[in-house]
């Protein structure tokens, strides 16, 4: 299958960014600059525009400051082969269009990108919600149906946790009765995934150089077989506490390194690569699933890491056929490098193939952008549009 590359990504009003319309050639590009210079949004604005995904909690701390709209471009071209995917966003309000026609996140490309950043630390030290969403939101890309059952569980758990706040104990066997029904076939999906998802990332711990085995196992707090019983069994605690404490939303993924549990035992270093052995897991399993290796952001490639783990970022990106590779030094053998200052990307002179500088950036082209004030934001944000 041909390989779909990010061609150019459009941002306005996007954080600090300035307007602009950025080229990007096969390969990597290094992107290199100072503390705060827009990196990290550039690679947030990329994700978004590819996968309609972002982990912030309120969209609107996407929207530069004392702006009320904002909007990011994805051109993308899969061998000769043209779309454009683009996302409005306003205060709590998110629009998505492929090809100008409205889509819900759930239509977008599910293994176009991966994203690697050193927060990533947090799904290792982090509470265990950060490894249940890696885990969900992983299986959510890999399996549409996946997402649309963990979605109605989630909505089925909130309601009954309602039901338990207001003593509803009368009502508990219908949200019981859903729950049973959703609940067995989310918990089956992650034990099988994590077969593959442990083999893979025992893979990429081990080609990191580190010599403690890992292993990701679920900690689950029912079982398919048990979860009607066990439900039933905590109905009084449960109302007592206004809360469901059994079921796959309570369950942890246990990472351990070398026989005890990273979350408590890993030095830092050590967490920062059980967390790369993750989203490399996460990359070959998309590229498994899809049949394509996806476009890989990589945020301040040297953050924390010793040299030998730089080189394993560094060939990770070229392993890919597209990847976007940030620090506040300079990513090396990259096809094209933009240095970033003040929410603006300029190419740097010295990119490995001799390019003369400028040839893929078009920086401030408001041109490329829908002209005037409401452009198509407007059209992008129109509820029902
Ligand atoms: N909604 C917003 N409007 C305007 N500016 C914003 C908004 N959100 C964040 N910023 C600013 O964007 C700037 C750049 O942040 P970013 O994280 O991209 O920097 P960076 O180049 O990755 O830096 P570092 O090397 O420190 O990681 C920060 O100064 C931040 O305050």
């Amino acid at each position: 299958m041909l390989p779909v590359l990010l061609s150019a990504l459009s941002t306005l009003n996007y954080r600090n960014l300035a307007p602009c319309t950025l080229h990007f050639p096969e390969g990597v590009t290094a992107v290199h600059g100072e503390n705060g210079a827009g990196k990290t949004n550039l690679l947030e604005a990329a994700y978004l525009a590819l996968t309609g995904l972002s982990d912030v909690t309120r969209l609107e701390q996407l929207v530069q400051q004392g702006e009320k709209e904002a909007y990011v471009r994805a051109d993308l071209d899969s061998g000769g082969s043209l779309s454009v995917q683009e996302v409005g966003l306003g205060r709590g309000r998110r629009q998505l269009k492929v090809d100008g026609v409205r889509v819900r996140a759930g239509d977008l490309p599910r293994g176009s990108a991966v994203w690697i950043r050193p927060e990533d630390s947090e799904l290792v030290f982090g509470a265990p919600t950060g490894r249940r969403s890696y885990l969900d939101s992983l299986l959510s890309r890999v399996s549409a149906r996946y997402a649309q059952q963990l979605a109605r569980y989630e909505r089925t758990v909130s309601q009954r946790n309602a039901a338990l706040r207001s003593g509803e104990a009368w009502a508990m066997h219908v949200w019981d009765e859903a729950l049973i029904k959703l609940g067995p076939e989310i918990m089956l999906v992650r034990r099988r995934a994590l077969t593959r998802l442990n083999e893979l990332a025992a893979e990429a711990n081990t080609a990191l150089g580190s010599r403690k085995a890992l292993t990701l196992e679920l900690t689950e707090s029912t079982t398919p077989e048990t979860f009607a019983g066990d439900l039933l069994a905590r109905q009084a605690e449960e109302l007592a506490r206004g809360s469901t404490v059994t079921g796959p939303h309570r369950d942890d993924l246990l990472l351990t390194l070398g026989g005890f549990p990273a979350t408590e035992y890993a030095s830092r270093g050590e967490g920062r690569t059980i967390a790369l052995a993750l989203r490399r897991a996460e990359l070959e399993l998309l590229a498994e699933r899809f049949g394509e290796k996806p476009l890989l952001l990589i945020d301040d490639f040297s953050a924390e890491l010793d040299p030998g783990r730089r080189s394993f970022l560094l060939d990770l990106a070229a392993s890919v056929p597209q990847a976007i590779v940030t620090g506040t030094e300079r990513a090396p053998g990259a096809a094209q490098t933009l240095r970033a200052h003040a929410g603006r990307f300029t190419p740097d002179g010295d990119s490995r193939d001799g390019d003369p500088p400028g040839g893929d950036l078009d920086a401030d082209a408001d041109d490329d952008l829908p002209a005037g004030d409401a452009w198509e934001i407007q059209d992008v944000l129109e509820a029902g549009a």
